[in-house]
């Protein structure tokens, strides 16, 4: 058997402005029906690689292929407007001028108007707006805007749909529900989906593939699960989480810390590395007599801490170490309520199945 035809592929992207390198060998398959999220911090260069998918900006080099067939090289260029690809940015307006139908119905090219009407029917029916078909945008809120607009991105059926931080504008509220209903008719269209965010929450929340990007590169792809719980360097770790990290110097393929021994294995002697964990994965005991729990294989060792703030976030505690051994600060957090007084002493231990350990880059 071969392999599906991805309905997305792009090869080696590049493009720089300026001398700078802003998209620097990018990489990406998507298969129809499946969610990719480009996900990284502001100014790595995310909007600007689905700008050149859309075809409203040229590569310098690589290509971009759709259902298999090449769209875009250095050469050959299909038009942004025979892509089959739709668009839905935060600030894609509707047009104000025309009614609700008339703007869902914009991108409609073919079809008599009977089939037209139906289409925006339906597609209406599904964001649950058609008893606004004959109204204007003014009469809509954030939300049910952004839900017309997904309605017009869809109605001409995009084998592709590139969306850039649609959903920023709306309020935290509605935002849920609304990304949650825009999957869910994404998905039963079959269109293949690239998101760009550099919102974590978001990734998480609607991908089925994360592509992770720093600096024009992408640094991991895979599964939610997979990158966050396999980040491939500590900048990986804490643009997820807060990230906790430990000092140490490799010795014997070992790395000694206030929490015991970590393997290094292939790291020579002498190379300084990082103990990255989440705060999650930090567990407090209380102080018995001077003792704390006993070192297990799953925990390693304990490290006597003082609590140096506490704060409740709603679904959970955080609370603020120092350590007594060397002062070095680390934050746990807590599910529900648990407020320990400022200079209360506890031991910690750490999840050592949790903990990455990567070699100090500079
Ligand atoms: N037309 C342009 N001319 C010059 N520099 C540009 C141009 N477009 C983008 N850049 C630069 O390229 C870099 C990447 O921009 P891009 O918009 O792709 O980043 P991004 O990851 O989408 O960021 P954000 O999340 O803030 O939109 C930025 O430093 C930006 O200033």
């Amino acid at each position: 058997m071969t392999d599906p035809t991805p309905r997305l592929e792009i090869k080696n992207l590049r493009r720089s402005y300026g001398g700078r390198q802003v998209v620097d060998d990018v990489s990406l398959q998507i298969m129809p029906g499946q969610v990719t999220c480009l996900l990284g911090p502001s100014g790595c260069g995310k909007s600007t690689t689905l700008r050149m998918i859309a075809g409203v900006e040229m590569q310098d080099s690589g290509t971009i292929h759709v259902d298999g067939k090449l769209i875009c090289d250095t050469v050959f260029r299909v038009p942004p407007e025979r892509r089959e690809i739709g668009l839905m940015f935060q600030d894609f307006a509707l047009f104000p001028h025309l009614s609700v139908a008339d703007n869902v119905g914009f991108g409609l090219k073919t079809g008599t108007k009977a089939e037209k009407r139906n289409r925006i029917e339906d597609l209406l029916k599904r964001v649950d707006l058609l008893r606004y078909i004959d109204g204007y945008p003014h009469q809509l809120s954030g939300g049910e805007q952004q839900r017309v607009a997904l309605a017009r991105a869809l109605a001409p059926q995009p084998r592709i749909m590139l969306m850039d931080e649609p959903f920023s504008g709306l309020d935290n509220r509605l935002r849920d529900g609304i990304r949650d209903e825009t999957l869910s008719i994404l998905k039963e269209e079959d269109t293949a989906v690239l998101l760009v965010t550099h919102e974590p929450d978001e990734a998480m929340r609607m991908a089925d593939e994360i592509a992770l990007m720093r600096d024009g590169k992408i640094v991991q792809q895979g599964a939610p699960y997979n990158v966050y719980t396999r980040p491939v360097d500590r900048a990986s770790v804490a643009f997820f989480s807060d990230a906790n990290v430990l000092e140490a110097t490799v010795n014997g393929a070992l790395a000694d810390t206030v929490f015991g021994q970590f393997l290094a294995p292939g790291v020579p002697d002498g190379t300084p590395v990082n103990i990255v964990f989440r705060p999650q994965h930090l567990r407090i005991d209380f102080d018995r007599a001077g003792k704390g729990p006993r070192p297990t294989a799953t925990d390693g060792a304990p490290a006597r801490a003082v609590v140096e703030r506490a704060r409740f976030m709603g679904n959970e505690s955080l609370v603020e170490f120092v350590l007594e051994q060397d002062g070095s600060r680390l934050r746990a957090t807590v599910p529900n309520v648990f407020l320990p007084q400022p200079g209360a002493v506890m031991w910690l231990t750490v999840r050592r199945d949790r903990c990455f350990v990567f070699p100090v880059t500079r």
